[in-house]
C-alpha cells in the first residue's frame, strides 16, 4: 500500500494516528494558517509535526503550512508525492518500534514557486507562530572569517523586495505583516543554539537596522519587531537519526510500500519515513504573543526564560551535544558507522563518561524541571547505546566548526570565570581531535571523507601544513584563536598548549589517536 490520502482509511488500521477529519483540518488550515514551519527536514517531520498534531485533542484545530527556502528537493521528493503525509517510527531500546501516522501538514510550499502565498500566510491576522528548524547554519549571515555572505550583502543593498537568505525573508515577510495590520506574532526557533530566541531575534533586528540604516524601513517597524514579536528560547531533545533502509524493510513488512529515502543535491538524507528514539523533550518559554497553542497539553513544559536557559545549558553544552561531537570525531577517525558500536568501545565510553560527570556536571546548574544527573544517566546508559538507533557519527559530524562554540565553549567559559581552566583535559582532547579528523585520514592510515561543513574548504587550508609522522602544529595557532569556531580564544584562555600537546601526539603514526585518547584518560 502507498502512503496516500487515497488510501488514508486503511492506513490508519495499520499504524497509529490520531481520530479527526483530516480534510476538514487541511481545509481550514489552508484558509486560515495559524502555524508556518520553516524547514522541512527530519526532526519537523517526526516530531514537531507531532507535537503540533497532539494539540488537535487539546483544541488546536489547525495544520501546519510547511516551508522549504533551502532545498526545495524536499518537498517536491518527500512531501508532494505523499500527499503531505509523514510517518514518525520510533525505536526503543528493547526493539520495539511503533509507528505514528502524521497527517497535519496542510500544504508544502517552495520560495521559488510560492512566495505570494507565503506573503498571504503572513498577512493572516490569525497567524499564531512561524517555527524554524534550519539548522544551525540557516541564522548564519557571516562566513568563518567573518564577513557577510554576499546574498547577505545583497539582501542589505537591495531591500526587503529581494531578500533571498531565510532570515532577510522572514524580516521582509514580518515588513509585510507590520504594513498590513501590525498584528503581534511568535518566531519560535527549534534548533540546537544556545539561547536560540535571543539569536533569532539579534539577526531579524540587525537585518531591520541595516534596512533602516539604508532607508527600506523606518524606526516604527523595529519597535514593533521588538514589542510586538515574541522569540522564545527553547530547548529541542530527541535523537533523530537520518532514514535507515531496515526501518524502511520494517514498514515494507508492514504492508507500506515505495517510501525509500532520497539523498538530495543539498545533502539532505530524507524519506516519507522518519526514525527516532522514543526519550524526547521539548522546553519553551512561555512567550507567545498573537495568542497560544495548547502545547503544554500535549507534553512540552512551557515555562520561564531562565529555567529554559538551564535546561538548554544542560543539554546542548554539557550532558548530551559535547557527547555526541566527541564520539562524532573520533568516531569517523576510529572507523565507527554507529553510535550504538562506540558506546561498547571501553575508551569512547570512558571518554564521554568523563566528559559528562567530571567536566561538564560540576558547571550544570540544576533546571528542577529536569534533573541533570537522572539526564546525563540517561544519555549515557540507555539513549546512545540503544542497539536500535542507526545513529552515525558521520550524521552528527555535519558542521561541526557550527557547534563546537555552543556544545564546548560554554563550559570553558564557566571554567574561565572560576579561574579553573587548567581542570579541563578532555574537551581540549575533543578539539585536538576534531583538528585531526580535518586531515581526512583515519588513525590506520585510510583516507575519508569529512561531513558537510560550510568551512569546510577553509579549514582544510588552515590545516595543510600539518602532516601524520610529524609532530609540529605550530600552524595551527591562528585556527585556536577563532573565537567563532570554538567560542574562546583558547590561545588567550591558555588551553591552547593543551589541545596542540593532543593534537601532535595524535600525529605521530598509524593508532597514535587512540593511544591518545588512552593516555589521556589515564592521567585523568
Ligand atoms: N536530528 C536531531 O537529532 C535533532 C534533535 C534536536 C534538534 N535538532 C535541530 O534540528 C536541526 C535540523 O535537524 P534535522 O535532523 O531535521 O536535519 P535535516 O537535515 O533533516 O533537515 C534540515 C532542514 O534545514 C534546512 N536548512 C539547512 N540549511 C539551511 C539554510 N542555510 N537555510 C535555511 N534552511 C536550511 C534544510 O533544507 C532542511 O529543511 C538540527 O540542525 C538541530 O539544530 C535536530
Ligand atoms: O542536529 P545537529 O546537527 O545540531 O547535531 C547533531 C546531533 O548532535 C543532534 O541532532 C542530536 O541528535 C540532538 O540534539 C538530540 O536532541
Amino acid at each position: 500500500m502507498k502512503l496516500s490520502l487515497a488510501n488514508l482509511n486503511e492506513l490508519r488500521k495499520k499504524v497509529q494516528c490520531l481520530d479527526y477529519d483530516v480534510e476538514k483540518l487541511r481545509k481550514n488550515s489552508l484558509q486560515d494558517p495559524q502555524w508556518v514551519a520553516f524547514g522541512s527536514g527530519n526532526i519537523f517531520r517526526g516530531y514537531i509535526a507531532r507535537v503540533i498534531e497532539d494539540t488537535i485533542k487539546y483544541g488546536f484545530d489547525r495544520g501546519i503550512s510547511v516551508v522549504e527556502t533551502f532545498d526545495e528537493e524536499i518537498i517536491d521528493k518527500i512531501y508532494t508525492p505523499y500527499d503531505n503525509l509523514s510517518l514518525s517510527v520510533t525505536l526503543d531500546k528493547d526493539g520495539d518500534f511503533s509507528t505514528r501516522l502524521i497527517c497535519n501538514l496542510a500544504e508544502a510550499l517552495k520560495l521559488s514557486t510560492d512566495k505570494k502565498r507565503i506573503e498571504e500566510i503572513f498577512l493572516n491576522k490569525n497567524l499564531k507562530v512561524a517555527s524554524f528548524t534550519i539548522t544551525e547554519k540557516g541564522y548564519s549571515l557571516k562566513n568563518g572569517a567573518g564577513e557577510y555572505f554576499p546574498n547577505v550583502k545583497s539582501d542589505f543593498e537591495k531591500g526587503p523586495d529581494f531578500a533571498s537568505h531565510l532570515m532577510s525573508i522572514t524580516t521582509a515577510m514580518l515588513l509585510k505583516r507590520y504594513t498590513s495590520s501590525k498584528t503581534p506574532l511568535t518566531l519560535l526557533s527549534l534548533d540546537n543554539h544556545s539561547k536560540n530566541g535571543d539569536k533569532l531575534k539579534s539577526t531579524i533586528l540587525l537585518i531591520a537596522n541595516t534596512w533602516k540604516e539604508n532607508g527600506f524601513v523606518d524606526a516604527d517597524f523595529i519597535s514593533y519587531l521588538e514589542n510586538d514579536i515574541g522569540y522564545p528560547n527553547t530547548m529541542i531533545d530527541k535523537i533523530t537519526p537520518r532514514p535507515a533502509d531496515v526501518i524502511e524493510k520494517y514498514l515494507n513488512e508492514h504492508g507500506i510500500e515505495d517510501i525509500g529515502h532520497v539523498v538530495t543535491g543539498k545533502n539532505t538524507f530524507i524519506a516519507p519515513y522518519v526514525n527516532s528514539e522514543t526519550a524526547e523533550y521539548l522546553v519553551i518559554e512561555d512567550d507567545f504573543r498573537n495568542g497560544s497553542v495548547p502545547l503544554a497539553k500535549a507534553g512540552v513544559y512551557v515555562t520561564d526564560r531562565k529555567t529554559v536557559d538551564k535546561v538548554d545549558t544542560m543539554k546542548l553544552t554539557t550532558c548530551l551535544n559535547p557527547l555526541h561531537t566527541a564520539l562524532a570525531v573520533f568516531g569517523c577517525l576510529l572507523g565507527y558507522k554507529s553510535i550504538s558500536a562506540e558506546m561498547k568501545d571501553e575508551d569512547l565510553n570512558k571518554l564521554v563518561t568523563k566528559i559528562g560527570y567530571d567536566e561538564g556536571l560540576p558547571v550544570v546548574v540544576d533546571p528542577k524541571i529536569i534533573e541533570p544527573k537522572a539526564f546525563l544517566k540517561e544519555v549515557l546508559e540507555i539513549r546512545l547505546p540503544n542497539p536500535y538507533m542507526p545513529d552515525t557519527p558521520q550524521r552528527i559530524a555535519t558542521d561541526t566548526s557550527q557547534k563546537l562554540s555552543v556544545r564546548f565553549g560554554e563550559t570553558i567559559k564557566k571554567y574561565v570565570e572560576k579561574n579553573e581552566v587548567q581542570k579541563l583535559d578532555l574537551i581540549p582532547l575533543v578539539q585536538a581531535g576534531w583538528i585531526r579528523y580535518l586531515l581526512e585520514i583515519d588513525d590506520e592510515g585510510n583516507s575519508f571523507e569529512m561531513s558537510p561543513d560550510p568551512l569546510n574548504e577553509t579549514l582544510k587550508e588552515q590545516v595543510k601544513n600539518l602532516k601524520i609522522g610529524q609532530e609540529d602544529v605550530s600552524s595551527i595557532e591562528s585556527l585556536l584563536t577563532n573565537s567563532t569556531i570554538f567560542g574562546v580564544n583558547l590561545v588567550e584562555i591558555g588551553l591552547a598548549d593543551k589541545v596542540k600537546k593532543y593534537l601532535a601526539q595524535m600525529l605521530k603514526g598509524s593508532g597514535s589517536v587512540r593511544k591518545t585518547i588512552k593516555a589521556a584518560l589515564e592521567e585523568k
